[in-house]
């Protein structure tokens, strides 16, 4: 039973990454913030700025009706952000998201935040549809000032004026992108990664069986070692080397070791110094603002020490056979300063550690508490591979169809990103409102993807419902659930997902029957730090 058991995780896992990377899956966490708990004195609730709204006007109406909590004389809306007066929970944006939805309705305006632009909440999906139109040549996703302010001012030695896909906005995030796409979109550089990144895999296994106790269980600390085995896949693409994460006992000051922490760190900063109602930092060196800094001096360092090695090697051992570059390489070589190529890692680390751990722990909570669906899915793993070993082709991933469609549904329970953003580019009607250009909008995806007006039984986890032929198969408007984005600014590469969930070994511990305790996981991907 075990053995069973077993091979069927390792045909799920297995699985997973060339699936995902196809992008023809959409994985997404939602997002459950710990951290400290403001409770909050509730405020007399202002009268719905909806009903206020001309009745016999046929619209488009002005922005400045759009409801919304009320702005204040002086202090606009900053003081909802001051503890005891704060009567919505910043700590956790789908609660956030449900209860300006449910006071206000399917546009909501969070005005008076100055110097931050507005923010407008759109829970229709046709709305989310006409942004996404109309977010021009450089779509721009509201970001990451203190990352900028790292590398524009803070670095500004060292980044040079070069920013990234991640932060950057305009041409220069289009510059940046186009040096991304061809390296990080090509489907060989899947096929070229597969065996080392089947390595990372192996190890990982191993390091499972080890930890297992005497009921085949993992412990509660099981996602940890997720981030480690998604920062060790990770790094081995972004910084071309195997950074030693899945090793036993790992000192405290050992490179990997730091690196871990580093990851957690950076995002609990970046968190805190995005969310918060103040740029204080910006004039002020905040303890948040300097560790925030000096983990990314870390991140840096040793981004940059690898770069430079990727560079000698590369001196020593010449090719001109992109196909037998690795990531790195093909970076170097279309631009051969290295500050593009570090901020590039550096950017894949951010974004990319984080969410494919989540991603991962949350499709293997479902399979573990779904029984049914996990055998239904084993059954079609064994018919597609009967032998394990098999190398998993394009033909036999076409084939996989429960697999995607419980990766779909997965990303849909629980997606890592709570939702998508993007600043208007121009006016644009929503809803009926004119909305000026320079507004944050706010697409509350993980939300939307959970109610019953869009599926049947939201709460319940049905891959069948993905499945073209299936009787419980549904027509939803595709807006609703985008665990990756949409058009030209979203996520880089769904391939370099693929690459870091493959797991090839066939002798898996129990990963499915794995406890996992406590709130669903949730990623702190920096494309959304901002993302109230
Ligand atoms: C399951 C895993 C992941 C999910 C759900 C995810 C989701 C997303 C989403 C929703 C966006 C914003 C897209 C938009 O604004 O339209 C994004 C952007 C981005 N992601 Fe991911 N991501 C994942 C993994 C990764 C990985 C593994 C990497 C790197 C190796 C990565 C790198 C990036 C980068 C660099 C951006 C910014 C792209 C830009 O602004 O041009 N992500 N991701």
């Amino acid at each position: 039973m075990q053995a069973a058991i077993n091979s069927r995780a390792a045909c799920v896992v297995r699985c997973l990454r060339p699936i995902l990377l196809q992008g023809r899956t959409n994985f997404d966490c939602s997002m459950l913030r710990r951290g400290a708990s403001v409770r909050l004195i509730a405020l007399r609730p202002f009268a719905s700025q909806a009903q206020e709204k001309a009745a016999d006007s046929n619209g488009p109406w002005p922005y400045s009706q759009v409801p919304g909590p009320k702005a204040i004389p002086v202090l606009g809306n900053k003081f909802r952000f001051f503890p005891g007066f704060a009567k919505y929970d910043f700590t956790n944006l789908i609660t956030l998201h449900k209860q300006l939805r449910d006071e206000f309705g399917e546009i909501v305006k969070f005005g008076g935040l100055e110097p931050r632009r507005d923010l407008l909440f759109i829970y229709k999906p046709e709305d989310m549809e006409t942004m996404f139109r109309n977010d021009g040549p450089w779509p721009e996703r509201p970001s990451f000032k203190a990352l900028q302010y790292y590398r524009d001012v803070t670095k500004k030695d060292v980044f040079q004026g070069l920013s990234g896909v991640l932060v950057d906005q305009g041409p220069t995030w289009q510059e940046a992108r186009s040096q991304v796409n061809p390296v990080m979109m090509k489907t060989q550089t899947v096929q070229m990664y597969a065996g080392k990144i089947g390595d990372v895999a192996e190890d990982f296994v191993n390091m499972i069986a080890d930890m297992r106790d005497e009921k085949n269980e993992v412990t509660d600390t099981f996602k940890n070692e997720i981030h480690k085995w998604a920062l060790e896949s990770i790094a081995l693409v972004a910084l071309d080397t195997r950074l030693g994460c899945l090793r036993n006992n790992l000192p405290d000051d050992s490179e990997p070791q730091r690196m871990i922490d580093s990851v957690h760190q950076m995002l609990q900063c970046l968190h805190s110094l995005e969310m918060g109602n103040t740029t204080l930092w910006t004039f002020v060196s905040t303890p948040t603002w300097r560790k925030f800094a000096s983990t990314l001096d870390y991140f840096t360092a040793v981004a940059l020490k690898y770069v430079n090695e990727a560079i000698e090697r590369s001196k020593k051992i010449p090719t001109e056979d992109e196909n037998k570059m690795s990531v790195l390489e093909r970076f170097l070589k279309r631009d051969p300063n290295p500050t593009r190529a570090v901020i590039m890692a550096l950017d894949m680390l951010m974004a990319g550690v984080d969410t494919t751990s989540h991603a991962l722990t949350n499709l293997l909570l479902h399979l573990s508490a779904n029984q049914e669906k996990q055998e239904k899915l084993y059954e079609e793993l064994k018919r597609l591979l009967p032998d394990p070993s098999t190398p998993i082709t394009n033909e036999m991933l076409d084939e996989m169809k429960y697999m995607r469609a419980c990766i779909k549904e997965s990303a849909r329970l629980m997606p890592v990103i709570t939702g998508n953003a993007r600043t208007t580019q121009k006016e644009v009607v929503l809803s009926n409102y004119v909305i000026p250009k320079n507004v944050d909008v706010i697409m509350p995806n993980a939300l939307i993807s959970r109610m019953e007006k869009y599926y049947k039984e939201p709460d319940q986890f049905i891959p069948e419902r993905w499945i073209r032929g299936s009787d419980q198969k549904e027509s939803v408007n595709p807006f609703v659930t985008l665990p990756f984005g949409h058009g030209a600014r979203k996520c880089v590469d769904d391939k370099a997902i693929q690459m870091e969930l493959q797991l090839r070994r066939n002798e898996v511990p129990n990963i499915l029957g794995a406890r996992t305790h406590g709130p669903a996981q949730v990623s702190s991907h920096p494309a959304y730090q901002l993302t109230l």
